[in-house]
């Protein structure tokens, strides 16, 4: 398998994602597809487990937030429960949230963070924060070895369509001929992490011999309304945008300090916004059977 590992076993319930995206994979000697929910106890042999589930997107995550919570709380038991059982080291993605809407700029993995513990995104914030809670925690009184990533907006091919965030909503809606929805005010900022870079990042911190956290995002800062005008710029040129409302507690600034992925995995985002959303909008346009907006 890519990436040198021998055999990889896939475990999802598919809430957000689809068998479509490991297609290719089904079949091969080495793979292994397991229809699973990480609340229930899962049994298996294995070197490293990359615990990636839970829903990401606000939409998703907030459409049955108690189970978001179960997700991160019990989810995250069972799995460092088995990476302790089998003595497997357990890697965390975890998320930019656990800064809320931050009181620093740009965000360092030392900031402690500005929650609000009882909102509607509290399940998935406050979940990131007792989930790396309770990696540091298994890490010290049983000496599991962990890793904790804190993930930064992430976008690229393959991503649900439907999904919600914002890029994959802008470059959906572009090329359906539809306003792109900028929520008010727009001056929101978020700093956009392409695919593959985060990949890179996520294996760079599993084989390192850093614990973490450490930030992996892409330090390029734009706002919801910069956004909206580089997809009208690289993906379809006669894409408007209307101002919609906002939900609570959207964080108004994040921008990810990555000096420590610099010194300590060697880590940087290689791909910008301005090569990633035409490549991602060019997976969209083939999987919405649509014709090229700027050719016409
Ligand atoms: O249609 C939309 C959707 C979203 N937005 C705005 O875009 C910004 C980003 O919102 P997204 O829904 O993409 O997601 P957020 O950046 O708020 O959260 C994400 O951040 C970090 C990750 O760990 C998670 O995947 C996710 O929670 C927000 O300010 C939101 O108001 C729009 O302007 N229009």
């Amino acid at each position: 398998m890519e990436g040198g590992h021998n055999e990889v076993i896939v475990a999802d319930n598919f809430f957000t994602g689809t068998k479509d995206n490991i297609r290719r994979w089904i079949g091969h000697p080495n793979f292994e597809l397991i229809r699973h929910d990480v609340t229930n106890p899962l049994l298996v042999e294995v070197d490293q487990i990359y615990h990636l589930a839970c829903p990401a997107s606000p939409i998703f995550y907030k459409y049955n937030p108690v189970k978001t919570t179960k997700t991160n709380v019990l989810g995250t038991l069972n799995m460092l429960g088995l990476a302790k059982r089998v003595r497997a080291r357990f890697l965390l993605t975890s998320t930019s949230e656990v800064y809320g809407d931050p009181l620093e700029h740009p965000q360092t993995e030392e900031y402690w963070g500005n929650v609000n513990p009882i909102g509607v995104r509290s399940c998935y914030d406050e979940g990131k924060r007792i989930a790396e809670t309770l990696a540091f925690d298994y890490h010290r009184q049983h000496g599991v070895e962990i890793r904790v990533a804190r993930i930064f907006n992430t976008y690229g091919p393959r991503m649900n369509i439907d999904d919600g965030r914002v890029v994959s909503n802008f470059i959906a809606q572009a090329l359906r001929g539809e306003e792109m929805t900028v929520q008010v005010p727009g001056t929101q900022t978020r700093s956009f992490c392409y695919v593959s870079d985060m990949v890179d990042g996520l294996i760079r911190l599993m084989e390192g011999n850093d614990t973490g956290p450490i930030n992996l995002g892409n330090p390029g800062e734009f706002t919801m309304l910069e956004l909206a005008a580089r997809v009208k710029e690289l993906v379809v040129p006669s894409a408007s945008w209307r101002m919609v409302d906002n939900t609570p507690d959207d964080p108004r600034k994040r921008k990810p300090d990555i000096s420590k992925a610099k010194a300590i995995l060697g880590w940087e985002p290689k791909v910008t916004l301005r090569e990633g959303l035409p490549l991602m909008a060019a997976d969209f346009q083939e999987r919405l059977g649509l014709t090229d907006k700027k050719q016409q």
